[in-house]
């Protein structure tokens, strides 16, 4: 699923940030944005590269780099894992996380999608909040048009303060401009960080503050050091290790750095915030601050069947209907398959059998030896004839099943159905989607295998 050493590339894994630069005058653009937003379909279309795209999100797990050319210059693109936030709660979000505060990518083009902006925004802020770098490309209009959802985008940009562009990217509509925005922000020097976006209550500002003084200057290059300041208040376990690892160094190594930080702990202890309550104020800001937003920007036009879609959501996320529609609908699967590959099975094997008989006779009336046609026919032949014959037509059948409900969208929702029970296994509702898949195949194979013989 998108870790193909065609898409990544054969050494993605070993080092995510080597980028290797063909001039040194290119340009890195990183993509990010939240899973299943078309950040691959937008890396796809700008660099006429094949990343796995699909409508279920996770596809791409690791960052993939790719090139294309604008007035005699590279521009390096790297499409990251889709993240929900740079508090990092799985894997894929930290390759993304890293990239963005150790990858030093020149620009950073945050992909979003227009049918749920509110919940995109929260993750806008966030880097917004790390670097001023920062484009916005907002996809999916297609389905927002659909679903008669308005967005004043001159207005977005005023209250991001940075540039905003929308594009289909599955219809190649609005990346011509989006390209043209890309290599003018790139090439435009960068915005400072007078104003932040999110202002935080009285304590923790006043926190920041005492520890940005000890912080004389940001020891990561194109990071703002208000961010760090933030982080380091926040006890952020991972971005610490991340810095220890990408950069060697361990920040609170500088003593006036380490006072500081002892200080504004205190501060904010004192005013009454722990560990947990400090992480989910942050967290609150920046909600409020992108619901805010979003109710100046977004107007929806509530239509019958946007309350049909709805309803169908609830039905299929319902905690009681949830996991019985997904059990029947796996059954269905199920059954369409075994049935349905019966018959081209049947087939296949008669055809392919008979054959047998017939390359055995000719291997025979040509003289061959019988050690040469035993392990040729009755060996590699038979065994072929097998595989194709029980194997070939479920998975003919299963795929596209497989294909039709992921277009229809069903799958996100099944992740989102199984993850509180994945999560008991320190894993996330993703996972389900290629369990399934390995367990149908599986089950589809053995039991037309047992059918067959
Ligand atoms: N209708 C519509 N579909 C789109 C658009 N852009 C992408 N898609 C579809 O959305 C799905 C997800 O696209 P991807 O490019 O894989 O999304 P991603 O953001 O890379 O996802 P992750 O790698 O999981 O983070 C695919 O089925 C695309 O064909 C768009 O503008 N409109
Ligand atoms: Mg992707």
């Amino acid at each position: 699923m998108g870790l193909t050493s065609k898409s990544m590339g054969m050494h993605a894994l070993d080092n995510p940030f080597t980028i290797v630069k063909s001039q040194p005058d290119d340009i890195i653009i990183a993509l990010a944005g939240n899973p299943n937003v078309g950040k691959s379909t937008v890396f796809n279309s700008l660099t006429g590269l094949n990343q796995h795209t699909g409508n279920w999100a996770g596809k791409t797990v690791t960052n993939a780099h790719g090139v294309f050319k604008k007035n005699s210059r590279n521009y390096i693109l790297v499409d990251l894992p889709g993240a929900y936030s740079i508090f990092p709660h799985s894997a894929e979000e930290e390759v993304a996380r890293d990239f963005i505060c150790f990858g030093n990518p020149d620009a950073i083009l945050i992909v979003c999608d227009a049918t749920c902006l509110e919940r995109n925004l929260n993750l806008v802020f966030q880097i917004i909040e790390v670097t001023p770098c920062v484009m916005l490309c907002i996809n999916f209009m297609d389905e927002a048009k659909k679903k008669q959802i308005d967005i004043n985008l001159p207005l977005l940009e005023q209250l991001l303060k940075i540039p905003v562009v929308s594009s289909s990217a599955r219809n190649r509509s609005g990346l011509t401009d989006l390209t043209n925005q890309l290599v003018n922000f790139s090439a435009s020097p960068r915005a400072s960080y007078e104003n932040p976006h999110i202002l935080y209550p009285e304590p923790i500002e006043t926190a920041i503050k005492i520890i940005s003084s000890g912080l004389e200057h940001s020891f990561l290059s194109n990071i703002n050091k208000r961010w760090i300041a933030l982080k380091l208040l926040d006890y952020d376990d991972s971005l610490w290790n991340g810095i220890t690892r990408h950069l060697h160094l361990n920040p609170l190594d500088d003593v006036s750095l380490l006072a500081a930080c002892n200080e504004a702990r205190k501060h904010i202890e004192q005013a009454g915030y722990t560990k947990e309550s400090l992480r989910d104020e942050l967290i609150r800001s920046i909600v409020k601050k992108s619901e805010q937003v979003y109710q100046q920007v977004v107007t929806q036009n509530t239509s019958s069947s946007c309350q049909r879609q709805k309803s169908l959501d609830k039905l299929l996320t319902n905690r009681v209907s949830g996991i019985p529609i997904m059990l029947s609908l796996l059954c269905l699967v199920f059954y369409l398959t075994i049935t349905g590959a019966n018959y081209p099975s049947k087939l296949l094997s008669s055809l392919l059998f008979g054959l047998e008989s017939h390359l055995s006779k000719w291997f025979r009336y040509a003289g061959i030896t019988e050690w040469i046609r035993g392990p040729l026919i009755d060996g590699a032949y038979r065994v072929l004839a097998w595989v194709v014959s029980v194997m070939l037509p479920p998975m003919a059948i299963f795929f596209p099943l497989f294909t039709l409900l992921e277009d229809f969208g069903y799958l996100p929702r099944v992740a989102f159905n199984l993850d509180h029970i994945f999560k008991k296994s320190c894993t996330c509702g993703k996972q389900c989607l290629s369990m399934w898949i390995v367990a149908i195949c599986y089950t589809v194979s053995l039991t037309s295998l047992l059918i067959n013989l």
